[in-house]
């Protein structure tokens, strides 16, 4: 058995989380550059907990530039076996309406300026994400959001588009009518990628804030208002999190759905061909395989 640690990534208006006990501000080094702020640690319970706020405290980082690949690198590190990823989206659904959390199932990457991979030339590895979340998890964040009052749906497509801007008219309309995406957002891809290469369990919770632009009786998005619905979900968000340890457990059973066994057939590399400096960047990401 291996001990459950809760890492939450927190993204627009979730900055801190309260409730924990011990808590430290710690910082983490990482082989993949500066995560995107120093992590909170603490305990919740009995269970471990890390937080680390998506775009940094003050939020400095873009969606662009959000270091994602030292993020999880710095939470696998520090023992995070279970990832919560916490984020505001627009909604293409009239049922999913602002205030509503959604347990987000399936992504559309539309990113294209980011590093994607842990893995590259003298170390490849291909891990499915044909399910990119896990349900388990999923499951345990949809109890602690319905014991916490919250309308929370269960199952949708996130589309991540690269930002900063939001979407036009006609892409608004393209992915909910032709593309069948449930909300959109800026910051779950590459965060859930990235996730499955480190074996880390990986749950999206959605926090919509509005209709994107589609909508004929809303008017086009706009950010004091997607401000002004963060201030009410992050404190949903904060309460549905104190939920969550009491249903993870202090020891952790393996992933039924194999999250934490991604890696056992990806590498591709063979041993003698392996570049040395890139395998030893792996050491937290991928040092179960590697080193076996
Ligand atoms: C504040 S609106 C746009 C901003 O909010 C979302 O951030 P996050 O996913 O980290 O909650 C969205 O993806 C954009 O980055
Ligand atoms: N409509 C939207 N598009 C992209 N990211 C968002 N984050 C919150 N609302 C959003």
């Amino acid at each position: 058995m291996t001990e459950t640690m809760i890492g939450v990534i927190g993204g627009s208006g979730l900055y801190d989380i309260d409730g924990l006990e011990n808590t430290a501000w710690v910082d983490v080094e990482s082989p993949w550059g500066t995560p995107s702020d120093q992590i909170l640690t603490g305990s919740l319970n009995g269970v471990k907990m890390a937080f680390l706020p998506r775009h940094g405290r003050g939020h400095v980082h873009s969606p662009t530039t959000v270091p994602y690949r030292a993020n999880i690198d710095a939470l696998k590190r520090l023992g995070v076996t279970d990832v919560i990823s916490v984020s505001a989206c627009g909604s293409f659904r009239e049922e999913y309406a602002p205030g509503h959390f959604v347990i987000v199932d399936q992504f559309i990457d539309r990113t294209f300026a980011r590093e994607k991979s842990f893995f590259g030339t003298g170390c490849v590895a291909h891990v499915s994400v044909a399910h990119p979340t896990c349900p388990r998890l999923g499951e345990a964040c949809h109890q602690a959001g319905q014991a916490a009052g919250i309308t929370i749906h269960k199952g949708g497509t996130y589309l991540a588009m690269e930002g900063p801007q939001f979407s036009t008219l006609a892409e608004s309309k393209m992915y909910r009518e032709h593309w069948g995406a449930d909300v959109i957002g800026m910051t779950n891809m590459p965060e859930a990628k990235l996730a499955r290469e480190a074996e880390l369990c990986y749950a999206s919770i959605a926090m919509v804030t509005d209709y994107d632009s589609w909508h004929p009786d809303h008017g086009e998005v706009d950010v004091n208002d997607i401000i002004k619905t963060l201030m009410g979900n992050s404190e949903k968000a904060r309460n549905m999190i104190r939920g969550l340890p009491d249903l993870l457990d202090h020891d952790r059973a393996p992933c039924p759905h194999g999250c934490d066994r991604a890696l056992d057939f990806a590498i591709m590399t063979a041993p003698e061909k392996r570049d040395a400096d890139l395998v030893a960047k792996l050491d937290a990401v991928a040092g179960r395989v590697l080193t076996a």
